[in-house]
């Protein structure tokens, strides 16, 4: 595909998402399946989506001062799209991306946009954007230099305080490592990184999951042993299977399961003995889960589709050894890779998913035995679906606690930072560079 349409599909990817109607990540994906892009097109579409997207305030404000009249949409994304390249790519001249957006200007809206999007971006090439510096509200200035809506970087100053907050916000504006956990009953992960490399791959071992690699470079998607030996997952969930504490031939339920990367890292360290009961609300992600199972060998999985409200149907009280609430939330520790979450959310939003959340957690734990265990997580940060949410769980079952040796069994390199509590942990993006994630393991006690 020529650069010229590459960038047409970035405009038109961006107008869908600011529509609402799709995520970029699914929009991105669509588009390389349709036009079997080249990897470098891949690379060109992808940073232009997300760079636009992710700075989407940042650009607003700096073509504030150059347009005073009102826009259709797709010319303000064209607008964004050129002032995103202008600022932050160095790889192409002023005058190409100036030319290139007219021509798509005059192709898309005629002569009359060519012409008024030519007189804004050379208006802008000649004065330069606003400086940021002119805005004193230190709140109101980070939310707008990291393109975050305000109310959400409030609620992070609340959390947290501002340097944390700051910290985050800045760090959701890069693109994250890509990560894989090894399969590893089929390979060791030492064997799995000699062949990567071998294969010209430039790896790191995780420190959060002795099955985990960090790909630096190298299409993982592509090598022919992926199937069967490997799964992309976040160095942060793969946290989760280690801290399950699970043992070959226990039952265990994973009650919101799909895609199934949580679910078959347990079956992998249950040595694919026992059972893992894994719900999903939906009969389709049920399947995603059956299928992730079959692809690595694991037969110990029962994926099935339900609502993990109401298992007490199926199952008597002091059920299974084990329980996993990977629970439905925000997405506010995954903007890095989903930054249309941070435009879509609101706190009504994030009250509401603290209730089904907190009703998920009511009717999964007396499925749990006496002196079982049970992991909560969730992808977030906030702090009414984590902290505040076990907090007061604790506080109405006294049969529960955070599990004492949680702690002592965590990493070494998380037990130093600042998101571990009483209540559990709190991974923010910018301390290993994982997503924001939160989780923490409780003990039933009677
Ligand atoms: C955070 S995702 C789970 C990710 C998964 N554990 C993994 O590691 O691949 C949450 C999942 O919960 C499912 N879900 C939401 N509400 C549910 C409910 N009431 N019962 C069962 N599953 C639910 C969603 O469909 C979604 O797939």
């Amino acid at each position: 595909m020529a650069q010229k349409t590459v960038r047409e599909a970035a405009l038109n990817i961006l107008l869908r998402v600011g529509q609402g109607g799709g995520y970029s990540h699914l929009l991105i994906q669509q588009e390389i399946d349709k036009d079997d892009l080249n990897r470098k097109d891949v690379g060109l579409l992808t940073e232009l989506v997300y760079g636009t997207l992710q700075r989407r305030d940042t650009l607003a404000f700096y073509l504030a001062p150059f347009v005073r009249k009102r826009v259709k949409p797709w010319v303000r994304w064209l607008l964004y799209l050129a002032i995103y390249q202008m600022e932050y790519l160095e790889k192409v001249p002023d005058h190409a991306i100036i030319y290139e957006s007219v021509e798509m200007a005059k192709k898309k809206g005629g002569k009359g946009v060519g012409s008024f999007v030519n007189g804004v971006l050379r208006n802008i090439q000649r004065s330069g954007v606003p400086s940021l510096e002119s805005i004193e509200d230190p709140v109101e200035r980070l939310a707008i230099e990291t393109s975050h809506p305000k109310w959400l970087v409030e609620r992070f100053v609340k959390w947290y305080g501002f340097d944390v907050a700051r910290s985050m916000c800045y760090r959701n504006l890069h693109a994250k490592p890509t990560s894989v956990r090894v399969q590893s009953l089929n390979i060791t992960r030492d064997k799995a990184m000699e062949r990567l490399q071998h294969d010209g791959f430039e790896l790191e071992p995780s420190s959060l999951s002795p099955q985990g690699i960090i790909v630096k470079s190298g299409n993982i998607f592509r090598h022919p042993l992926f199937k069967e030996s490997f799964t992309v997952q976040d160095e942060s969930s793969m946290l989760v299977g280690e801290m399950m504490d699970v043992k070959p031939g226990m039952f265990v339920l994973d009650a919101c399961s799909a895609p199934g990367g949580k679910t078959t890292h347990i079956a992998e360290k249950m040595k694919n003995e026992g059972k893992i009961h894994a719900y999903d609300l939906h009969v389709k992600k049920a399947k995603l889960v059956e299928e992730k199972a079959k692809d690595l060998g694991l037969t110990n999985i029962e994926a099935k589709q339900g609502d993990s409200r109401n298992l007490d149907q199926f199952y008597d009280t002091n059920f299974f050894d084990r329980i996993l609430l990977d629970a439905p939330c925000s997405g506010l520790g995954v903007l890095r890779g989903k930054p249309d979450i941070k435009y879509q959310k609101s706190a009504e939003d994030i009250h509401n998913l603290a209730s089904i959340q907190k009703e998920l957690l009511e009717s999964v734990s007396p499925l749990l035995k006496t002196n079982g265990k049970l992991v909560y997580s969730t992808c977030t940060v906030d702090k009414e679906e984590n902290e505040h949410l076990i907090k007061a769980f604790l506080l109405k079952h006294d049969e529960f606690t955070v599990d004492p040796t949680f702690m002592d069994e965590l990493p070494e390199v998380v037990k130093t930072l600042p998101g571990l509590s009483e209540w559990g942990l709190q991974l923010f993006p910018q301390d290993l560079n994982t997503d924001g994630f939160f989780l923490t393991r409780l003990v039933k006690r009677k």
